[in-house]
């Protein structure tokens, strides 16, 4: 599919988002810094990504979704767990790093901070009901099915 992109920092334009290997499912997204920024343990800062999208289809949105080396390496991953994108966001892409680690950590200018991916969505619709069509599971839930 293709994505309207804005680039908002003109350092990203050399460094737009782009899947590292044909199988990937996450762009990277930087960090749009003027300095190297200093997370202290615990820490939670939003970092601008320099860019904007607009997915203008509300059967799609993207997910902020933290890099799995910075996240178990170094702790850094994000402050609300997951960023969803809506398909009418037109704002920067801004990305909430929190270092749950006992270390500070530094990001510097343009590192490679999280990821982003696109993923369908289907917009329900509900009908109020008294009672729902017998399923197997039921009410059941916590366990319900045995522990292994
Ligand atoms: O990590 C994130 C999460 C969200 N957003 C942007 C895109 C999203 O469409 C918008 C609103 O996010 P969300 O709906 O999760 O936050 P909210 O607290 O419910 O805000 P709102 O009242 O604006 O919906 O903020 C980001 O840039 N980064
Ligand atoms: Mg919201």
């Amino acid at each position: 599919m293709n994505i309207d992109i804005k680039v908002l920092d003109a350092r990203m334009a050399g460094c737009l988002p782009a899947y590292a290997t044909p199988g990937s499912a996450g762009l990277d997204l930087r960090a749009c810094l003027d300095a190297p920024l200093t997370l202290a343990p615990g820490a939670c800062e939003l970092v601008r990504t320099g860019l904007a999208i607009h997915l203008a289809d509300a059967g799609f949105a993207a997910l902020i979704l933290p890099r799995s080396g910075l996240g178990h390496k170094h702790g850094i991953v994000l402050g609300n767990l997951v960023g969803l994108i809506d398909s009418d966001y037109q704002g920067e892409l801004m990305v909430s790093a929190w270092n749950r680690s006992p270390v500070s950590f530094t990001i510097a200018p343009m590192d490679r901070l999280a990821q982003l991916v696109v993923v369908p969505v289907v917009q329900a619709q509900f009908t109020v009901v008294d009672t729902f069509a017998p399923s197997l599971r039921g009410a059941g839930g916590y366990g319900s099915t045995g522990k292994d």
